[in-house]
């Protein structure tokens, strides 16, 4: 690994995917980096060995360069590592893997080799971590137990895809305060009750328990195409408001006649509830002893970046159906919408284009609730010369950090 310096709001990392089996050593991109003092970032100097590729520098731009040799368990270390004392002291911190499809995304986030420490994806790393930080945290105080809420959602289009809760589509929508929700749908009870599912949160209270639920849950996404998942652990206590938010009781103002409810009835009484949620949530907040409750860190496994094209630009995509074009414009229109996000959020600009799509929708209040985390992009990148595109197409997205 090649480190760099200083420390910009969003750092970017660029992480050279190991060749699989059926890759050969010839043909692979000729790459170096270099910084122009320690105190700077480090810029790439990219050119195919063989055929007509354009070499290219980037600007001093990424924090680090992370070559093929490099497991997880040295990417936690110089990535997620450093922000666990954050996290610890109530900050929220964001992690997102861009790369083009097969360049070592989920590798990197999730994994794939469960069984070895050092191939832990950064999520499990981080949360095994912050398990050994919590046990203490427990053992020295009797009256709290603090876990982690888990939740694991697929973002497809404008669905969130509810992974914990058998893959249950749910609703993007802004509240009426601002902040986005993702909500199931809403059941008619007897008794002229409402039942409104907000996104599972699965409370774990011991590694091995979230580890498990994450391995049987990520089975449940979608194959065969590229899509967009995100991880969100957040520190929780076992007190019931936390945890009991799977399920919210909410009465009806006016009792249906003919089997539907008023729907104005359902909206006001699905925000009533969700407020008094909240404010439940927050007076656990205020009244614990524990610093560190509530701390989010969400890990982002974005979709193929084949899809992202910049104006006037043009990127070779296989022959696909119309619905892989819709899926891919839709891909195309997210990574622009977050790319402009993070442009504006790092340069501190006042208004944020949070509204441009679901996916910066959803990550609003990450941006916006750091409370001293920190954020760090992991472009992920192959390093043979028939993706070279593809591979540039990375590197000047995340230029942008
Ligand atoms: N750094 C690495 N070391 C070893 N194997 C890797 C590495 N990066 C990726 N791989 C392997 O390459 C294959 C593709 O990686 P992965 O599934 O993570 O790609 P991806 O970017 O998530 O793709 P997609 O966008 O299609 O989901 C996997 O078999 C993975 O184990």
């Amino acid at each position: 690994m090649l480190a760099g310096g200083s420390q910009p709001k969003l750092s970017v990392y660029v992480r050279w995917r190991r060749l699989t089996e059926s890759e050969s050593t010839d043909g692979l991109i000729d790459h170096r980096s270099r910084a122009v003092n320690t105190e700077s970032l480090l810029s790439v100097s990219v050119k195919p060995s063989e055929g007509n590729g354009r070499p290219w520098t980037s600007p001093p731009a990424y924090k680090a360069i992370f070559s093929r040799d490099d497991d997880n368990a040295t990417v936690y270390d110089d990535t997620v590592a450093p922000a666990i004392p954050q996290v610890l002291a109530g900050g929220s911190c964001n992690f997102f893997a861009y790369g083009h499809s097969g360049s070592g995304k989920t590798h990197t986030i999730i994994g794939y080799d469960f069984e070895r420490d050092r191939s832990l994806g950064l999520c499990l790393a981080s949360s095994r971590k912050l398990f050994e930080a919590l046990d203490s945290l427990n053992q020295a105080d009797s009256e709290i137990r603090l876990g982690i809420g888990f939740s694991l959602f697929e973002l497809r289009k404008n669905t969130a895809f509810d992974l914990l809760n058998g893959r249950t589509e749910c609703h993007i929508r802004q509240g009426p305060d601002g902040r986005t929700h993702i909500r199931g749908q809403t059941e008619l009870l007897e008794g002229g009750k409402v039942r409104v599912r907000p996104l599972s949160q699965r409370a774990c209270w011991t590694f091995e328990f979230l580890r498990d639920e994450l391995i049987r849950s990520f089975g449940r996404r979608a194959v065969g195409w590229s899509s967009l998942k995100i991880v969100n652990e957040q520190l929780v206590e076992a007190r019931d408001a936390l945890i009991d938010r799977e399920s919210e009781l909410v009465p009806v103002g006016k009792r249906a006649t003919d089997d539907r409810i008023d729907e104005a009835e359902a909206k006001k009484a699905e925000c009533e509830t969700r407020v008094a949620a909240a404010e439940s949530i927050n007076a656990i907040l205020r009244s614990s002893r524990a610093k560190c409750l509530g701390a989010k860190t969400v890990f982002v496994d974005l979709a193929g970046s084949e899809y992202h094209q910049e104006k006037g630009t043009q990127v070779a995509l296989m022959r696909q159906t119309p619905q892989e074009r819709q899926e891919g414009r839709r891909i195309n229109t997210d990574l622009l919408a977050l790319k402009e996000v993070i442009r504006a959020w790092s340069s501190n600009q006042p208004r944020i284009p949070f509204r441009s799509s679901p996916l910066t929708m959803v990550l609003r209040e990450h941006f916006l609730g750091g409370g001293g985390g920190t954020s760090a992009m992991i472009v992920t990148v192959s390093p043979t010369n028939h993706q070279y595109s593809a591979m540039l197409n990375s590197l000047k997205y995340g230029r942008y950090g």
